[in-house]
C-alpha cells in the first residue's frame, strides 16, 4: 500500500484509563522488549499526524503529541471525542495501549476497506463481534460523538450510527489480543 493511504490519517492511541484490572499502569508495561504504549504506537508511525490521549506529562514517544482528555476519566468514547476534535478533517485510527498485537497490515486493511460515505470502519472478529477499539473514525462524526456524551453514553460502539460502520471479516483474531490483567501478557514486565 502506497504511503498515500495514510495522508488523511491521524493515528491515535487513548492512555488515559485506571488499568484498574492490571493493577498498575499497563501503558507502561514491558512485554517483547517494547511498552504496550509503544506496541499500540508502532503500526500506526506511518500516519500523517499521531496522537496520545492521556493527562500531559505521563508518556513521551517521540513522533506522537499528547493531548489532554476533554472528559478526563470518562472512558475510551470521550477519548474519542477528544481525538475527532483535536486532528484534522480526515480519518483517525483509534485504539489502546491494550492491543499490543495490531499490526501496519491491520490498519492498513482497515484503510482498503473505506467506503465513500460511510464513517467508520470496524473488524469482526471470530465471533463475528465489531471491534471499536482498533478503529477508523471519521471527523465528521464530531457533533454525533459529543452529542451522545452530553446525554450520557458512554459506550464506544455506538460512536458511528447504525448503517454508517463498514465490517471487514478475516482478520487474524490473534492481532485483536486484549490485555486487562497481568495473565493475558504472559512474560510482561
Ligand atoms: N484518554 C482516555 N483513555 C481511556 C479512558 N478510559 C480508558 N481509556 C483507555 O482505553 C483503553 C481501553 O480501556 P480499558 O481496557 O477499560 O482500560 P482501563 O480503563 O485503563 O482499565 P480498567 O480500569 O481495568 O477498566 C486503554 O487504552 C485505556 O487507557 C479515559 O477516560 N480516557
Ligand atoms: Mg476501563
Amino acid at each position: 500500500m502506497t504511503p498515500d493511504a495514510w495522508a488523511d490519517v491521524t493515528g491515535v492511541v487513548t492512555a488515559g484509563g485506571r488499568s484498574s484490572r492490571f493493577g498498575s499502569d499497563k501503558a507502561l508495561v514491558t512485554w517483547q522488549g517494547r511498552t504496550l504504549l509503544a506496541c499500540a504506537c508502532a503500526p500506526l508511525e506511518a500516519a500523517a499526524g499521531r496522537l496520545i490521549i492521556a493527562p500531559e506529562g505521563r508518556y513521551h514517544m517521540p513522533g506522537w503529541r499528547v493531548t489532554p482528555d476533554t472528559r478526563p476519566g470518562e472512558g475510551p468514547l470521550a477519548a474519542l471525542e477528544a481525538a475527532l476534535h483535536a486532528a484534522p478533517d480526515g480519518w483517525v485510527a483509534f485504539t489502546g495501549v491494550d492491543l499490543p498485537c495490531l499490526t501496519r497490515a491491520y490498519w492498513e486493511t482497515l484503510l482498503a476497506a473505506r467506503v465513500p460515505g460511510m464513517l467508520g470502519v470496524q473488524a469482526l472478529d471470530g465471533l463475528r463481534r465489531p471491534q471499536p477499539l482498533a478503529a477508523l473514525y471519521h471527523t465528521s462524526l464530531r457533533a454525533h460523538v459529543t452529542a451522545l456524551l452530553d446525554a450520557g453514553e458512554r459506550r464506544l460502539r455506538f460512536a458511528v450510527p447504525a448503517g454508517q460502520v463498514h465490517h471487514v471479516t478475516g482478520l487474524d483474531p490473534a492481532l485483536l489480543r486484549n490485555v486487562n490483567t497481568p495473565a493475558d501478557l504472559p512474560g510482561a514486565r
